[in-house]
């Protein structure tokens, strides 16, 4: 075998190659935008993979809500098979933000240290759509509204997210729909208030989690909720441990403890029932 010709390759396939007057596939993707979107603010080297990181995990995050939101809807009206694709979609993207913090884990301290400085008081704390996030999930917080305050349509974004009801508790609703017994108080409640664990949610769950044939699409709902989880908790993990590898125990630039903080939002749990269930199964 020989390798085949450049000059013949394109003649041969008769690949299109004027595009004066057709759309390309940098037209498609607005190519333009988006790579000329990237703005060091340092002389340093690194910085482009520190803004290309975060780029491409806002990217992520905006196709994560896009399905959450989806999937939330699906749930709502009892199209679980639907559902269950946008959240095992949401699982996957997780896991692909936890394998993107082996290239940033790249970046050493002295690396960091050079393009630090420029960040000023910018900080991942204000990623409005992380908020989103965390808030379709259920884990509510009214402070976290506050550094959206200046960006009245990010605002409004983050405050739909804090008063619509998360995921879980469209998952509740669900049970409770299905005869199982969720009390009243976690199927209509304050949606912006942080979610309460209670035994008697955990026991409507343990009913489907005892009989899987019966309640098969209640217990595959219960086990991608817990699959989603797991990711986010070893991307909280990956975080804390790259934060703290990269600028030690030093305060964020977003004015928290810095590791303290993270570590505390480890303790966080979304979905508690699900994981109670499996030690009184
Ligand atoms: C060298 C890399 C990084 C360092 C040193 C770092 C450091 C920190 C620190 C110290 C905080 C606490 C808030 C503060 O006071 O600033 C934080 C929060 C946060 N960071 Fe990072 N971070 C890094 C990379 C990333 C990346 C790649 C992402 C991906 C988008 C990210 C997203 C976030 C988010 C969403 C929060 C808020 C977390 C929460 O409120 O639970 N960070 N980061
Ligand atoms: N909080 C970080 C700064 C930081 O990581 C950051 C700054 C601007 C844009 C994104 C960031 N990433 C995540 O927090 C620090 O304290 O060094």
């Amino acid at each position: 075998m020989t390798s085949p010709k450049p000059e013949d390759i394109v003649r041969d396939e008769k690949a299109q190659l004027d595009f004066s007057r057709s759309m390309s596939y940098g037209d498609y993707l607005h190519l333009d935008a988006i790579l000329n979107a990237q703005q060091p603010l340092s002389p340093d080297h690194n910085e482009m993979l520190f803004i290309i990181q975060h780029q491409t995990s806002e990217l992520w995050m905006k196709l994560m809500l896009h399905e959450l939101h989806a999937a939330v809807r699906c749930v709502a009206q009892d199209e679980l098979g639907s559902a269950f694709k946008m959240l095992a979609r949401v699982s996957r993207i997780m896991e692909q933000l936890v394998h993107a913090w082996d290239v940033l884990a790249t970046m050493t301290p002295p690396e960091y240290s050079a393009i630090r400085p420029y960040l000023a008081n910018s900080s991942g704390f204000q990623s409005a759509q992380y908020r989103c996030i965390e808030f379709a999930l259920g884990n509510k917080n009214a402070a976290m509204l506050k550094p959206h305050a200046h960006r009245s349509d990010l605002l409004a974004q983050v405050q739909a997210a804090y008063e619509a009801p998360s995921l879980y508790d469209e998952a509740l609703r669900l049970l409770a729909r299905r005869g199982l017994p969720v009390p009243a108080s976690h199927t209509q409640r304050d949606w912006t208030r942080p979610y309460e664990s209670s035994d008697a949610v955990e026991q409507a769950w343990l009913v489907a989690y005892r009989n899987p044939q019966q309640y098969w699409d209640l217990y595959q709902l219960g086990e991608e909720l817990t699959d989603l989880e797991d990711a986010f908790r070893l991307w909280r993990f990956r975080h804390v441990t790259t934060v703290e590898r990269v600028i030690g125990f030093k305060r964020g630039t977003g004015g928290t403890s810095g590791v303290g903080y993270l570590r505390k939002m480890l303790d966080v749990v979304l979905f508690p029932e699900i994981w109670k269930l499996r030690t009184d199964l």
